[in-house]
């Protein structure tokens, strides 16, 4: 599939006013996100989202590398590069509270140069999907955050085009909400061959609709890869082992020093560890030390991992692993 947005070894700084501090929001990205994916842009709290976010939609200019959207160059053809994108940055508070519904739409529409022939048949279009029909003659300040959400997307829509940035959708949502929302996108992305990033704190979103995710953390992007690949990868490791009776501290130390990303949980007459390998067949390592003491083995369970689960694993350093298994 062609790439229709490159970002290629950007970087950015931001420089302190006062102190004249540097910190170095983004030290060398590169990524490419294909017509018609989802892409997940996704990391801890001042990990460089936003400012990747705004230095694909021209907000910011990156201090070195280059963004080219749909082959034009952010810096030399910055016009042409913005034609292609819209954003929904802030939620709901790019709306006009004092206009309905349909004339937020017809505006931003007009306002991305779509002709008043077009943009009435576009907005019907778009008032069915984002169900919002029943309400376009409704002032936007009387409609529920939810609604809210779903025009300030529709709008982003209305401009018709290529690529649409989006800064946690579904914030702040209520779950029969977020849900329609999910669905909206991936059937904008199908219908009309739209490309979407997605920043999100919400892991579910991200899993639900993501085909790929880009894992930015302290400015480097730690992970690139298919949210499927991630789950299958994490799920090899993951395993819940439950012994009839109680580990020795010798095997339990033996575990701490080989495996340390590992719980351990005594129950009455049963203990339950959860261990998180490297490479699956280090589950042999395993059962030689739970042999020692011949602690009898009830079960072993691969764990159910969620992205979730997987975002904190990679975020708290896990990643190398992760790379040596998928290699
Ligand atoms: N205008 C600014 N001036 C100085 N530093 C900034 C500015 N904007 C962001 N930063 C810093 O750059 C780094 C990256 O910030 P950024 O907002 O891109 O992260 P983020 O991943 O979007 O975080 P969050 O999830 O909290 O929104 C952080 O250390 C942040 O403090």
């Amino acid at each position: 599939m062609e790439a229709i947005i490159k970002v290629e070894g950007v970087k950015k700084a931001y420089k302190k006013r006062k102190s004249k501090e540097v910190i170095q929001a983004i030290n060398d990205v590169s990524f490419d996100v294909k017509r018609g994916e989802i892409l997940g842009l996704l990391g801890p709290n001042g990990a460089g989202k936003t400012t990747t976010i705004k230095m694909i939609c021209g907000l910011l200019t990156p201090d070195e590398g280059s963004i080219t959207i749909n082959g034009n160059d952010m810096k030399t053809q910055r016009l042409k590069a913005l034609k292609h994108i819209s954003a929904v940055l802030e939620g709901n508070r790019n709306l006009y509270w004092r206009l309905t519904v349909k004339e937020n739409l017809e505006y931003f529409a007009g306002n991305r140069g779509v002709s008043r022939k077009d943009a009435a048949f576009l907005i019907q279009d778009l008032l069915h999907k984002f169900n919002l029909k029943h309400k376009e003659n409704e002032l936007v300040n009387r409609l529920s955050r939810g609604m809210q959400q779903k025009l300030a997307i529709a709008i982003a829509m209305s401009a018709e085009t290529d690529v649409i940035l989006l800064d946690e959708p579904t914030l702040g949502l209520d779950v029969e909400t977020s849900y329609e929302v999910r669905s909206i996108l991936q059937s904008i992305v199908k219908e009309y061959n739209r490309t979407i990033i997605i920043s999100s704190h919400d892991m579910d979103v991200i899993q639900d609709i993501c085909e790929r995710t880009v894992i930015i953390n302290n400015g480097n992007i730690v992970i690139n890869d298919s949210v499927k690949n991630l789950l299958k990868l994490f799920e090899v490791r993951s395993y819940s082992i439950t012994l009839g009776g109680f580990l020795s501290n010798h095997q339990l130390s033996l575990i701490s020093h080989k495996f340390p990303h590992h719980t351990y949980k005594k129950e009455t007459f049963q203990s339950i560890l959860e261990i998180d390998l490297a490479k699956s067949e280090e589950i042999y390592q395993i059962i030689d030390i739970l042999k020692m003491d011949e602690t009898p083995v009830e079960a072993i369970d691969r764990r159910n991992v969620n992205f979730e689960q997987i975002f904190m694993k990679i975020i708290k350093g896990e990643k190398s692993n992760a790379f040596a298994q998928s290699s």
